[in-house]
């Protein structure tokens, strides 16, 4: 069975009451791909608001979700409030949140964990630094990343992996279709051996970095390409097109 095309729009710290609700106006009246799944992440405060207001057939994301089921944990947000509004999915990992927030491999497994337990899909992100490209380790960092989540989980079917090369990230300086692939295809692998055939194969591996309604129709192309987060151009009326660039 082909794995169905992804297109997750990650807003970050963006947007106001207005300015989302224009652009849930804009993917409630656009002719979307129907074979394309299309998940939005808009910031907490919005959530609520975004599954009121979206088309149904169009899911949301939290941006992060806690790994504790409730109590003293000032800030956060459990797996079951975000099932009780109606929210299905989850990134987490993002390397926004590695970097700055500081979380490491253990606690982005354990925060997987807790979603996927409590039945909230995982966008779940990896990818390297400039550092780390430059000095060959990509394979070895994302692999990693991964390894963190495989020691945790047994279920593989709610998580789709982002790859986000980190200098890829609002730089406007989008891998390019081959070194997104080599990666791709690199995941896929390291999933046959490490977990199963099944698992490799009906997988979606997205790619999100600088992706634009400019350069998506290529990267769409690739045969390990399974769709995209899409972090600033999912603010724009052109991300209607990166959600349609198969058609
Ligand atoms: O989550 C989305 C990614 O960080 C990509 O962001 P970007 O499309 O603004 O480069």
């Amino acid at each position: 069975m082909p794995r169905q095309f992804f297109v997750g729009g990650n807003f970050k710290m963006n947007g106001s009451v207005e300015a989302i609700k224009k652009i849930i106006g804009n993917l409630n009246s656009a002719d979307l791909d129907p074979k394309t799944e299309v998940v939005i992440a808009p910031p907490a405060l919005y959530l609520l608001l975004t599954r009121e207001h979206l088309k149904p057939g169009i899911e949301v994301a939290a941006q992060n979700v806690f790994d504790k089921p409730n109590g003293a944990f000032t800030g956060e947000i459990s797996v079951d409030q975000l099932k009780d509004s109606n929210i299905t999915w989850t990134l987490l990992g993002h390397s926004e949140r590695r970097v700055i927030l500081q979380e490491d491999d253990a606690f982005v497994a354990s925060k997987t964990k807790a979603a996927l337990d409590g039945g909230i899909g995982v966008i779940f992100c990896c990818g390297e630094s400039l550092e780390q490209r430059e000095s060959s380790k990509t394979i070895e960092v994302v692999t990693t990343q991964l390894r963190a989540i495989k020691e945790k989980i047994a279920d593989w079917s709610k998580i789709v992996i982002a790859y986000e090369p980190i200098w890829a990230i609002g730089t406007g300086k989008v891998a390019s279709t081959e070194q997104a692939q080599e990666v791709h295809a690199a995941i896929r692998a390291w999933l046959k051996k490490e977990v199963s055939d099944k698992v490799a194969d009906e997988t979606r591996i997205i790619y999100g970095g600088s992706v634009s309604e400019k350069n998506c129709k290529d990267l769409s192309k690739q045969p390990d390409i399974d769709g995209f987060l899409v972090g600033g151009a999912s603010l724009k009326p052109a991300f209607t097109d990166i959600i349609n660039s198969r058609l």
